[in-house]
């Protein structure tokens, strides 16, 4: 069965400007006027729930800003599409997924903006810390996310870092005990001027996709994808066998043959190889149901029904389990589900055409707001989680839940993250283990100190936490105080207002390292520093940027918003997706997990312990005492 593409002729000219409608506009007054007294996180659940969908149309119209300022740089409206495939397929380079802007989103285009560039600090390209910001010195060791974000690579590392480029020489203050003499980062290569105000605020060109098109796993050229893909018809993705499992293969230089792997450590190892696994068990399941289908349709159809699925997933459980607030789970699963939920729309599909509130995002028509879809360099900023990486990672089995080592984290990155599995661990004891383990909170004063003093396989020497802070200042990202007020959260003028009554030590910390100017304060550093919503594992300013951006990557998205229909998907593939869980996918892939994860609610969500690892008493997998 082929499925019948959207034919071009059917398609409207994008709409440029971000229209809400009357009600919209009034719910958006009468949240406002409510906020004045209750925040949002105070409502009950499903009230606190229209209070998020409205102050995201809000956002919506305020913090939408393409990286370009002729629009004409994402491609022409009607731009013949090079290849028909990709009509009903994702290319790996993320072109023509719109088929308006074939550029918008693609590899190798700019980053966009969730604030007016003309609202900007000019991007401060000359490097020296001043002020200099606080040390991420690690001494709170805490916990309220678990588990790590499943497509953390999905980021938009790796841009451009020209080692012909210029580099920042950091100066170290006096008596720092750091590795190395000075601090030299090569700076962001910024896009060429296109047009004046790119010279206050250069643009950044992001060499990965911007679609939730798992191009971690497939790459960002189709070039990659098919190096990565088995040489038979299968539309398989490759993967070694060794007689105790599947594995990533390697490299001569023993990098990871994957889509991103700049990064790379046991976590990426372990999710990379399951997605990679669900990939080729949707490959078997297409063969049986068509047998007669080429590799590259197995291989199109598969890729598809995985990207929507790690989308499915990230948006249902793991936003839920990192974000525990009733308002939040009932808005997450509305954005997916609708208000109808889950158990209406899997019987009887969408009831709301077009509503997204009604019947979830999925389906509900592309709209890119006005704005030509990309992430944002604000986006970027609020996911620089390091401190979820914690310091040392206890290991156990996952059959009898014995422990059986713990491992600092600096030797389970890059060439050491098939160490455990060198060791005879399985996948499913390393996922059983991520399960029981926390990750570090993020907070101040919680920085991995493998990151501080972290040197990469080129040999580049860091402390990321000064270098997350950097980055920020160089691309213009505003500082705290200013990010807040272009949210339209309000804006602490002073450090005590910043931290809360509770933490007065923090506020003296804060407010000595920045001169007492608390407009000085990084985004970063005062993002960690606020008083967190109850069951929020992040700030609520870092919250406001994914609450949009969370939404709009499946808004604009073809293959999501738009041919949401078994005719692209295969009914066999999108029944898979709508009716898969993490669970499901981990306990397909490694059955031996299937006890533990009865007994959890949410794969993201602390599992259920066995007896056996309870017995293990160190910080890893056991909760701080409460203070
Ligand atoms: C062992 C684990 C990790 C390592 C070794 C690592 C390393 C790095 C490095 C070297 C960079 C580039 C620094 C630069 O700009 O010079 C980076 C950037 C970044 N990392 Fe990580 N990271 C890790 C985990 C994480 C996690 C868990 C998250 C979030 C969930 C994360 C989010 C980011 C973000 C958002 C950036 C900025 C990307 C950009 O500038 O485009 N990283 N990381």
């Amino acid at each position: 069965m082929e499925p019948s593409p959207k034919s071009k002729s059917n398609m409207s000219e994008p709409k440029r400007k971000f229209q809400p409608s009357l009600v919209e506009r009034a719910g958006v007054r009468t949240f406002e006027f409510i906020n004045r007294f209750v925040p949002w996180f105070k409502l009950p659940g499903l009230i606190g729930a229209f209070n998020l969908a409205f102050l995201r149309i809000s956002l919506r119209n305020y913090n939408l800003h393409d990286g370009y300022v002729d629009p004409s740089a994402q491609g022409r409206y009607g731009d013949a599409l090079e290849d028909e495939r990709f009509l009903n397929a994702r290319n790996s380079d993320g072109k023509y997924n719109s088929l308006e802007l074939p550029l918008m989103g693609c590899a190798g285009m700019r980053f966009g903006r969730n604030f007016p560039p003309r609202e900007l600090p000019e991007a401060d390209r000359g490097g020296a810390l001043d002020p200099e910001p606080p040390g991420h010195q690690r001494e709170v060791h805490g916990a309220k996310a678990q588990w790590l974000h499943p497509g953390h690579d999905a980021q938009p590392a790796g841009r451009g870092l020209d080692s012909d480029e210029e580099n920042f020489h950091i100066p170290l203050p006096e008596g720092d005990k750091w590795s190395g003499k000075t601090m030299q980062l090569p700076k962001t290569k910024p896009d060429a001027t296109l047009d004046p105000s790119d010279k206050k605020c250069p643009g950044y060109k992001n060499p990965n996709t911007s679609w939730w098109d798992g191009s971690q796993i497939y790459g960002s050229t189709e070039e990659i994808t098919k190096s990565l893909r088995t040489k038979l018809p299968d539309g398989k993705l490759t993967l070694n066998q060794n007689g105790t499992g599947a594995f990533i293969p390697r490299d001569q230089d023993g990098n990871p043959l994957t889509g991103f792997h700049n990064n790379w450590w046991v976590g990426m190892e372990m999710l990379h190889t399951l997605f990679a696994l669900e990939h080729n068990a949707l490959c078997d399941m297409l063969r049986q149901s068509y047998p007669n289908w080429t590799g590259d349709q197995i291989f199109d159809k598969a890729r598809l029904v995985n990207c929507a699925l790690m989308a499915k997933i990230h948006t249902v459980e793991w936003t839920p389990a990192i974000l525990a607030h009733p308002a939040l789970e009932i808005g997450m699963n509305a954005n997916w589900w609708g208000i109808v939920g889950e158990n209406l729309t899997k019987l009887v599909g969408r009831i709301s055409k077009t509503s997204e509130i009604i019947s979830g995002i999925p389906g509900s028509g592309v709209d890119h707001d006005g704005v030509p879809y990309s992430l944002t360099e604000e986006f970027v900023s609020v996911y620089r989680m390091h401190s979820l990486i914690p310091d040392d990672i206890a290991f156990f089995d996952a059959k009898q839940g014995k422990h059986q080592t713990t491992t600092p984290i600096g030797d389970l990155a890059f060439q050491g993250a098939q160490k455990p599995l060198d060791d005879g661990l399985s996948f499913g004891d390393l996922f059983y283990t991520f399960g029981i383990n926390y990750p570090g909170a993020i907070t101040n004063n919680n920085y991995p100190d493998f990151l501080r003093d972290f040197t990469d396989p080129d040999g580049i020497h860091r402390d990321m936490g000064t270098v997350d802070l950097l980055r920020d200042r160089e691309r213009g990202v505003p500082r705290y105080c200013e990010f807040r007020r272009l949210l339209r959260l309000s804006v602490p003028t002073t450090f005590e207002e910043l931290t809360g009554k509770q933490n007065p030590t923090l506020a003296q910390e804060l407010s000595a390292a920045y001169g007492g100017d608390v407009t000085q304060v990084d985004a970063l550093v005062g993002s960690h520093s606020e008083p967190v919503i109850p069951g929020f594992g992040f700030s609520e300013t870092a919250f406001r940027v994914f609450i949009l951006m969370a939404s709009r990557r499946l808004k604009s998205d073809r293959f999501i918003a738009g041919q949401w229909d078994a005719a692209t998907y295969t009914p066999e593939g999108f029944r898979w997706v709508q009716h898969s869980t993490m669970k499901d996918v981990l306990v397909r892939h490694f059955p031996e997990l299937a006890p533990t994860l009865g007994r959890s609610k949410n794969a993201f969500a602390p599992w259920a312990q066995m007896e056996e690892s309870r017995k293990y008493k160190g910080k890893e997998t056991n909760a701080p005492p409460a203070k």
